[in-house]
């Protein structure tokens, strides 16, 4: 099983970074919460503070784990591990994205998510006041 973290970056006015894959790559177009793999011997939380450092250049502090989610696209599983953070430093660039977008929560439903992150925006939603 492949593990690969997930972040639910926290901005101003409640909104949520959602980001897109580029087309031409796996679920190109497909919007997702950014991250990546975990590497051999590295915790989740580590992992996700490397994957946001290089693929928007931004630090986050990480607030709180969501229920993971196993999936299969037909290449294996996978489990995608999420988290809330929010961040400490810089301001996120698309170096690995088509596009980067911070959304309301009520604006989240209607893009086209990777299907593996809908348990988890479904739990993001229903965890709201
Ligand atoms: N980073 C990230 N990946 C996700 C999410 N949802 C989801 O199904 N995935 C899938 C897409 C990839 O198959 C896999 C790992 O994503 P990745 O971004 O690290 O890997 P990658 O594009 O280099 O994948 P690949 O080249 O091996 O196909 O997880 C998500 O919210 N964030």
């Amino acid at each position: 099983m492949i593990d690969v973290v997930a972040g639910l970056i926290l901005g101003p006015h409640g909104k949520l970074l959602a980001c897109r894959r580029p087309e031409g790559k796996h679920l190109g177009g497909k919007w997702e919460f950014p991250g990546g793999k975990v590497e051999a011997g590295e915790s989740a939380e580590a992992a996700l503070i490397r994957e946001l450092q290089e693929e928007l250049e931004i630090t986050v502090a990480i607030d709180k784990a969501l229920g993971r989610v196993v999936h299969d696209y037909g290449r294996g599983p996978i489990q995608l591990i999420p988290f809330t953070c929010t961040i400490e430093k810089g301001e996120p660039q698309a170096h690995e994205h088509s596009e980067l977008r911070w959304c309301l929560p009520s604006q989240l439903s209607a893009l086209d998510w990777a299907a593996a992150d809908l348990p988890i925006l479904r739990e993001f939603l229903a965890g709201l006041p």
